[in-house]
C-alpha cells in the first residue's frame, strides 16, 4: 500500500499553566493510501493532538511528518493551509457551521473561497453530494433546525467537496443516538471503499470494529495495534469481541 502519511518520532509540548506537558511523546506512524485507520485510547491521552498535528493544523514541536512523500516541517503556513484545504477533509464531533447561513452555503463556503470563479461547478458538486447523503431536500434549511445526524451529514459533504484523499474525523459520532452512529458509519465506509482514506478518533468500539486498523493511544505513545483484514457485516462482530478485548487489556 502506498503511504499517504509518514510521522516519525512526533512530539508535542503543551503550556498547561506555565508548566510544559509532553501530550506527544514520539509517535510514528504510517497511514496508507485508501486505509481506513481509528484511533482509540483513554481520555487526555493525546488523540485529538495527534489528529492535528498530523493534519499540519497544529505544528509538533519534535519529529517529522510527510504527506504523500512532501514534510510538512519546511513549508510556509500558505502551503500548509492550501495542502489541508485541498488534500485533507475534516469532520468535527459538532459540525463547525455557521449559524446565519443555509445547508447548502456552509457546504459551499470553505471551497468558494478558494475557487470563487468555479462556485456553478462546485454548487453542482454539493448538490451531488447532499443527495448522496440523502440531505438533497435540506439546502435551504437554516442549520438550527436539522438533526444531529443530517448536520453530520452536513459536515461530510463539507469535507469532501474539495475531493480530499483522507478524511479525518474527531469523534464523530459522539454526538449521536446508536442508529444514527450506525448510518453516519455507512456513510464513512461508502466514502472509503470509494478510496479516501480514514482517519478516525473514537471511543466506540462498533466504529473501531468497521476499520482495517486500530490504533490504542496511551500517554502520547502508540501502545497497540489491531489489524481487521475483513471488514463486512460479518467479520464486525468478531472484530468487535477483539477491539473489547484490547479496551479491557489496556484498561480503556
Ligand atoms: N491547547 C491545549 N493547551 C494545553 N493543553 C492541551 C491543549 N489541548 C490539549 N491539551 C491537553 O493535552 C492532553 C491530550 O489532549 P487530547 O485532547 O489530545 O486527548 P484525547 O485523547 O483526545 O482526549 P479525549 O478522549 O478526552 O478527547 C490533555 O491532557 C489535554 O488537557
Amino acid at each position: 500500500m502506498k503511504k499517504l502519511i509518514t510521522a516519525e518520532g512526533i512530539v508535542k509540548v503543551y503550556d498547561q499553566g506555565g508548566e510544559p506537558q509532553t501530550v506527544l511523546s514520539g509517535v510514528s506512524l504510517e497511514i496508507g493510501e485508501g486505509e481506513f485507520a481509528v484511533v482509540m485510547g483513554p481520555s487526555g491521552s493525546g488523540k485529538s493532538t495527534l489528529l492535528y498535528v498530523l493534519s499540519g493544523m497544529d505544528p509538533a514541536d519534535g519529529g517529522t511528518i510527510a504527506f504523500d512523500g512532501r514534510a510538512l516541517d519546511g513549508l510556509s503556513e500558505d502551503a500548509l493551509a492550501d495542502l489541508r484545504r485541498s488534500k485533507i477533509g475534516f469532520v468535527f464531533q459538532q459540525p463547525t457551521l455557521l449559524k446565519n447561513l443555509n445547508i447548502l452555503d456552509n457546504i459551499l463556503l470553505p471551497s468558494l473561497r478558494d475557487h470563487k470563479k468555479d462556485s456553478q461547478r462546485l454548487k453542482k458538486r454539493a448538490r451531488e453530494l447532499m443527495d448522496g447523503m440523502g440531505i438533497g431536500e435540506l439546502s435551504q434549511r437554516e442549520i438550527t433546525k436539522v438533526s444531529g445526524g443530517q448536520l453530520q451529514r452536513a459536515g461530510i459533504c463539507r469535507a469532501l467537496m474539495s475531493q480530499p484523499r483522507i478524511i479525518m474525523a474527531d469523534e464523530p459520532t459522539g454526538a449521536l443516538n446508536s442508529k444514527t452512529a450506525h448510518e453516519i458509519m455507512d456513510i464513512f465506509a461508502e466514502i472509503n471503499r470509494e478510496g479516501t482514506a480514514l482517519l478516525l478518533v473514537t471511543h466506540d468500539p462498533k466504529v473501531a470494529a468497521r476499520a482495517g486498523r486500530v490504533l490504542f493511544m496511551s500517554d502520547g505513545q502508540i501502545v497497540s495495534e489491531l489489524r481487521f483484514q475483513n471488514k463486512d457485516e460479518m467479520a464486525q462482530d468478531k472484530n468487535l469481541l477483539e477491539v473489547m478485548e484490547k479496551m479491557k487489556e489496556l484498561g480503556i
